[in-house]
């Protein structure tokens, strides 16, 4: 392995530009010759890590002792510069240099864990630290607060987990050794992802495996949590979600019960149309409607109903006609319910656990009463609390149960930490007002998509497309495939089966046990494709996935940055297909823009397209009586929905594409073969084909 070589397994997990940071490599190859496995070569010597420098959080930002003046010392910055810039690694604020190698980690607490760690970490073919893991680490392992924000399949995940450990052991060895009490906490937003984080390389200490026992590393999802550590807020809580699902189903309810009666009169009005056509119309005013009700019935609310119901061709149903009822309902709670923002919050965070974990209040209630009661969880002791996937744990309304663990987590020298692929500025000002001046390292582009995916989106039959790109081998399997709800799920899944395809599902409508079983399966690979909701669509790292296929459009960019972040991991290619309909238009201009910046193929067109909040305030601008409301809720259920999806589908991929722009709202008629590409970022680098979209 040469020094180019070394250097670019450093960057493992993102794309290294060697063109854009030509410079850089020359730098690494004079000279160089070879170097071991864990060494930076000569040429470009990586920062020297002190002796000592990681050793406590209570010995102060590490770069303190980094004390300017000396040759060496100068050389060390020039040399952290570069290793930061080769790897796109960001960091900002007094952050400690960067780990080179992780034989540094033996300076850091304990030698007993530390070479334990290492033989484990070397044994899972570990030899070097991923960017994110070379600066987080010892910005962690000083004690400081953070924000870090890196690509998907990035090693995030270790990037965390191998400070809490050390830490917990330092203080355990510490003398007088510090009191009992869980030391580092993880919270995740997924029972999943947290299964699968307690599963990591085991780094030395085996009783990392989140549970709320007498564990040093505790890792859980919030909702559990929090009847852990505080059982009278927890109640509370659990009663507000209660309220507030409740309210949220009957809500739901009533929309259905409205719809269905429409549904029913518009059926007898066709039913009496047809009778009277064939001249009994004796027969039909026998049926003794009230024409005059039936009046009601319009244009628009076919439109509704259309998309209530999805389309003819089975695409979509009841689901997701309820869930867009859903939607509405919570539209229409932000007039009526904006002051009530708690139980909002609660209210999300129970209907997203749906898709999330199933810590619905009841099972939790019943999980609880099956389990003998637990001492309430002591965090007086916690020195690092780590949000991982931050920006989807308060997307799910977690910040109640954050802040009540916050609250029992009193300890001066407590270092908090936000992780994700995709740190949104609102998440980030979130973060920040709970701690005041943290350090931040940014790996890549922030918030963008992995470059290691080459990404498409195609406009096409879902069903039939999906089955031809695996029958044709286009797709090799292990693929993820997403979709917007269960029912889908469970559909697509059906129709995988049938057409003897080795095919597993996975949604937060299964039980515990269906569910580990669903991720193991595809984990061994008895399931070659896996059909998902975005339970899975955070964090979950099936490192074989070849491809990730968005059978529905995801709602924003996050998700899909997340979804398709799936494969492509560390280090490894992969490919993400997005079929998209009509109805997904308006999402489509921000997600070329995401797809560009990573280095895929798009085509010029869908950045013609009219921005999202335009056509929002287009629309919301127009919006006034009934009608619009109607038409405006119809349109707002059938988008990214599959709603009206079968109006779209019904049009073939080939014979629509030519007008496609046009039908889509593009702006600017196109000339035939001008297609947007991809910047130089991804371009030249060693990676998968790029292909256009479809
Ligand atoms: N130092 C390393 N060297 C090689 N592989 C690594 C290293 N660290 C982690 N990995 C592997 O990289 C893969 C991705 O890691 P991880 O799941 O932590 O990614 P992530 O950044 O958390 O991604 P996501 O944002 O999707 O959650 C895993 O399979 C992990 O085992």
């Amino acid at each position: 392995m040469d020094a180019a070589d070394i250097f670019q397994s450093l960057g493992v997990g993102i794309k290294f530009d060697q063109k854009r940071f030509g410079r850089d490599v020359a730098l690494f190859k004079r000279g160089s010759g070879t170097a071991g496995p864990n060494e930076i070569p000569n040429g470009a010597k990586g920062p020297t890590a002190k002796k000592g420098q990681l050793k406590s959080a209570e010995d102060g930002p590490a770069r303190d002792q980094q004390v300017a003046g000396t040759k060496e010392d100068d050389d060390d910055l020039e040399a952290v510069e570069l290793f930061s810039r080769a790897a796109k690694v960001e960091p900002e604020g007094d952050c400690p240099p960067p780990l080179r190698n992780f034989d540094e980690l033996r300076d850091a607490g304990d030698e007993s864990i530390a070479a334990r760690l290492l033989g484990n970490m070397a044994a899972a073919g570990f030899h070097r630290p991923t960017p994110i893991q070379s600066q987080a680490i010892p910005c962690l392992l000083a004690g400081r607060d953070l924000l870090a924000i890196a690509p998907t399949g990035s090693g995030k995940t270790l990037a965390f987990l191998i400070p809490s450990l050390l830490l917990a052991r330092r203080l355990k060895r510490a003398r007088p050794a510090t009191p009992p009490g869980v030391k580092a906490l993880v919270l995740t937003p997924t029972r999943e992802l947290t299964a699968q984080s307690a599963r990591h390389p085991d780094p030395g200490d085996r009783r990392a495996r989140g549970d709320f026992a007498r564990v040093d590393v505790l890792l859980a999802n919030p909702l559990r949590l929090v009847e852990a550590v505080d059982p009278g807020t927890a109640g509370e809580m659990r009663a507000r979600i209660a309220r507030a699902t409740e309210a949220k189903a009957e809500r739901k309810r009533r929309r259905k019960e409205r719809v269905l009666r429409k549904k029913d009169k518009a059926a007898k009005k066709r039913q009496r149309q047809a009778l009277r056509r064939a001249g009994q119309a004796q027969e039909a005013e026998a049926d003794g409607e009230d024409e005059s009700e039936e009046e009601a019935w319009s244009s628009d609310d076919e439109e509704e109903l259309d998309a209530e119901e999805g389309s003819d061709d089975g695409e979509s149903g009841d689901e997701e006609g309820s869930k867009a009822d859903d939607d509405q309902a919570s539209e229409d709670d932000d007039d009526s319910e904006a002051d009530d923002q708690d139980s909002e919050a609660d209210s999300e965070a129970a209907s997203s656990s749906d898709d999330s974990d199933s810590d619905t209040p009841g099972q939790n209630e019943s999980k609880l009463g099956a389990d003998p009661p637990r001492p309430a969880l002591d965090l007086s002791q916690l020195r690092l609390l780590i949000l991982d996937e931050a920006d989807k744990l308060f997307d799910l309304g977690f910040t109640p149960q954050v802040d009540a663990i916050l609250a029992k987590a009193p300890h001066p020298q407590l270092a908090r930490a936000f992780f994700s692929a995709t740190l949104p500025d609102a998440v980030e000002t979130l973060a920040r007002s709970v701690m005041p001046d943290p350090l931040r390292v940014t790996v890549g582009r922030r918030g963008g998509a992995a470059e290691s995916v080459a990404q498409r989106l195609k406009f096409a039959g879902k069903p039939l497309a999906l089955r031809q790109l695996l029958r044709s081998g286009e797709l090799r399997p292990p693929v993820l495939v997403f979709v917007d709800s269960r029912d889908r799920a469970g559909r697509v899944h059906e129709e995988l089966r049938l057409d003897g395809l080795r095919a597993g599902l996975i949604s937060a409508g299964q039980s515990d046990a269906q569910r580990e079983e669903a991720v193991a399966a595809f984990r061994k690979g008895a399931t070659w494709v896996l059909i998902a909701t975005d339970l899975l669509g955070r964090g979950m790292d099936f490192p074989g996935v070849n491809a990730v296929v968005n059978y529905d459009c995801p709602r924003t960019t996050i998700d899909y940055i997340h979804r398709i972040g799936r494969t492509g991991r560390a280090g490894r290619t992969g490919t993400a297909i997005t079929f998209f309909t009509e109805d997904d238009a308006p999402k489509l201009r921000a997600l070329a823009n995401v797809i560009k910046h990573a280095g895929s193929d798009v085509p010029a067109w869908m950045f013609g397209l009219e921005k999202e909040d335009k056509r929002r305030k287009k629309r919301d601008g127009k919006s006034g009586g009934a009608k619009d409301g109607a038409a405006r809720r119809g349109k707002a259920a059938g988008r990214g929905r599959g709603g009206r999806a079968g109006r779209v589908e019904r049009v073939t991929a080939r014979k629509s594409s030519s007008n496609l722009p046009r039908k889509l709202g593009a702006r600017k008629p196109i000339a035939k073969g001008k297609r947007g590409g991809g910047r130089g970022r991804g371009r030249g680098a060693p990676g998968p084909r790029r292909p256009s979209a479809k």
